[in-house]
Formats: structure tokens, sequence, C-alpha cells
């Protein structure tokens, strides 16, 4: 199969979707794989590294988009790259579609095969291609937040392990999986006082049987938040509901019972945010100040660490990525229900019924469709 990876183009965005190593895996199988002149460099991999992985380097964009039927990306193609797809290939990235509608009605118009890596499954009802990010983006969110509190940042000076004689600060952080796990223990590491808000008990049990008590965890309800909303010195928003846009869980008016210069950190930015004053930001200029309260809601945070990001992810996706290059994407999702509802849009018709929900379209099921 012909195989495309393209540099990405989204602002601060230095992953890539393929190593060397899986480019690799990928040439030894027989397939032939194009690599953008450069698309390695902000992960730390050169182009000479590609080659030697008998990967093919390719300068010309049209070329490397046109010749391709399997297209490798990380983020969400950008509307210049949406506008380069076409009926027939194959896109395997993060598409975060519920957040998206002028992307989704795109998408539907390339004709495209459209599978994202957030919406796959596993056995133990996970979401594996999501889980790596979220690691890495759960992890950032205690940094991001903690920078954000300083004063120079709009924050309101708290120093969140405090020091001997000054109480550390208070952290909630909203959701408690897989960003929310990640997030509390950076929290507690830091020595802050650490709440966790789910709505799944199964959940917080787990959280606290593996730290025992040593992170306070709450059923997630309107009063909890109401609670955090006046404790906490930063609030971490780490929810999600499968491939559906993010609950507004912190109104605007709700920011007014906040301290002045707590920090609202929305990783669900992705699926539209949690609060309701959140709106997607670069790493250019992450965050903005709405009612005192400093928000930070960069919708591809691990971008900005894209060397611990790109091998976290690629160990993830590159087994789907052989199946998908192998197979093809009917007999690869055909054979694998736990693929299968990576499927989000094909040949026009909406796949996943969450995204289609979200805009009052009609969806397929996928597998009518393999
Ligand atoms: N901004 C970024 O760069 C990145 C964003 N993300 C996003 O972070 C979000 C969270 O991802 P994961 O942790 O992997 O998901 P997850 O599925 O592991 O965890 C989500 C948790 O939210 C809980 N939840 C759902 N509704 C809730 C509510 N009303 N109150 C409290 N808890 C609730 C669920 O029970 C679940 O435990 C997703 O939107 C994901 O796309 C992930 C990686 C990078
Ligand atoms: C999950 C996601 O959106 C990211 O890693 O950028
Ligand atoms: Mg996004």
């Amino acid at each position: 199969m012909k195989i495309a990876v393209p540099k990405e183009i989204k602002n601060h965005e230095y992953r890539v979707a393929l190593t060397p190593t899986g480019a690799r895996e990928l040439a030894t199988r027989g397939h032939s794989v194009a690599v953008q002149v450069g698309a390695g460099e902000g992960a730390g991999f050169a182009d000479t590294d590609y080659e030697a992985a008998g990967a093919r380097l390719e300068a010309d964009v049209d070329t490397l988009w046109g010749e391709a039927e399997l297209i490798l990306k990380v983020k969400e193609p950008q509307p210049e790259e949406v506008a380069r797809l076409s009926r027939g290939q194959t896109l395997f990235t993060y598409l975060h579609l519920a957040a998206e509608e002028k992307l989704t009605r795109g998408l539907m118009e390339s004709g495209a095969t459209c599978i994202a890596y957030e919406t796959v499954t596993d056995r133990q009802g996970g979401l594996p291609l999501l889980a790596p990010m979220s690691t890495v983006a759960g992890r950032m969110a205690i940094q991001a937040g903690a920078h954000s509190l300083e004063k120079a940042q709009g924050g309101s000076g708290v120093l969140l392990p405090g020091v001997p004689g000054v109480a550390p600060g208070r952290v909630t952080v909203i959701g408690g999986g897989v960003v929310g796990e990640n997030a509390a223990r950076m929290a507690l590491g830091l020595g802050a006082e650490v709440s966790v808000l789910d709505k799944s008990i199964a959940r917080l049990e787990v959280l606290d049987d593996r730290y025992q008590g040593r992170m306070k965890t709450i059923f997630s309800t309107a009063d909890a938040i109401d609670e955090a909303v006046r404790e906490s010195d930063l609030i971490v928003g780490a929810v999600l509901i499968p491939g559906a846009a993010a609950p507004k869980l912190i109104t605007r008016a709700m920011l007014a019972d906040m301290k002045p210069g707590s920090v609202l950190v929305d990783v669900a930015i992705d699926q539209g945010g949690c609060f309701e004053t959140s709106k997607p930001t670069t790493h250019a200029e992450p965050t903005y100040v709405v009612d005192g309260i400093v928000h930070y809601c960069v919708a591809n945070m691990p971008g900005a660490v894209a060397r611990t990001s790109t091998q976290a992810l690629t160990n993830a996706t590159l087994p789907f990525a052989i199946a998908l290059a192998d197979k093809g994407w009917k007999r690869a999702l055909a054979d694998d229900a736990h693929f299968l509802p990576g499927l989000n849009v094909h040949d026009g018709q909406i796949t996943y019924r969450a995204v289609a929900e979200a805009f009052d379209l009609e969806s397929v099921d996928p597998a009518r469709l393999v």
C-alpha cells in the first residue's frame, strides 16, 4: 500500500505520525512509505533516519497527498489538508469531530475514509490510542497550571507545594480517567492538596486504592463542583464522553465564586471543553483571562513535548497502521471489533453516532460498511 506521512502543520505541532522504527516495520512488509521532507525534525528524527528505515522522502506536498492510499497523521486535518483529501483515500489520525462541525462537513465532502485514533477501543473498555497522549497531557496539565498561577501570567501567586509554614495550593481534577489520574499524580508529587471528581465510582475506587487515600476522591455532582470552584487554586478539566462534545461543568457565572487569579486548565478542550468560557488556544499563546480567572486551553498539549509524545503515540498506533496497510481499511476494521469504532466518516457518511448527534445529522452503523 502507498502510505504518506505528512509534516504536521497545526500551530506548534512538532509530533509526527510515524517514527523511523515504524517506517521500517511497514517498509519490510512491502509497503511504500513516503515521508514528507522534515516531517520528523520536530520530534528529533532526521530525514536520513527515515531513508535508512526504507522510507522514501518526498518534498512535494501535492505529490505526497496525491499518490497516497493511506495517510498517517497526528492532528485533525487543517483546512488546506482537508482540501487535499479525496474519495478512496484512508486517513488515520486524531479527529475530535464532535467539537468541529466545519471539519466534519469537510471530511464528509472529501469522500475519504476517516478513522479517528480517539474512538478506537480495547478489551478493558479503554481508549488505547488516546491513552498515551492523555498520559502526556495529564502530566503537562499541572506544569501548565503551576506556571499559570504565577503573577506574571495573571495568576494568584500561589506556589502549589507551599513552603514550611504556608499551606500548599489546592488542585481539583474533574474526571479521573487517564488525563485525570496523571494530573492528580503530578499534583501529589508536587505536594499540592489534591481532589479528584468522577461520575464513575469504580474509577474512584481504583484511584483510592492506588493512592491509598493520598488524594481525595469525590463523586461528581453539581454541589461537588460548586465546592471545588470556591476552594481550588487550580482546576483541571479532564472529563470525556467518548466521541461526544464535553459537558459544560463550570459556567461563566461560577467564575465569580473562584478566588481571583485561580487557574482553569481545560484538557478536554479538544472535545469542545468542559468549562463554558473555554476556547481553544495554541502553544504560541496558551492562556487568556476571563473575569480574573486564567484559562489554559491548548488542544494539542503533547505537541510541545514531541520527542516523548511521538514515541508514545506510534507505539500505540503502529499495530493498527500495519493492519490498515496489510489488509485495507475494510478488512482491518471487520477483523477487529475494537478497531471498528474508530471509523468516523466514510464516503460522505458519518459512522460514529455521538458525532452525528452533535450536529443533528444521520449516522450509519460502521458494521454495515465493512
Ligand atoms: N488537550 C490535549 O492536548 C489533549 C486532550 N485530551 C482529552 O482529554 C480528555 C480526557 O481524556 P481521557 O482522560 O483519556 O479520558 P478517560 O475516558 O480516560 O477519562 C474520562 C473520565 O471522565 C469521567 N467523566 C465523564 N463525565 C464526567 C462528569 N460529568 N464529571 C466527572 N467525571 C466525568 C469518566 O467517568 C472518565 O473516568 C478527552 O477529551 C481527551 O481527548 C487528551 C490528550 C491530549
Ligand atoms: C489527543 C490529542 O488531541 C492530542 O494528542 O493532540
Ligand atoms: Mg484538536
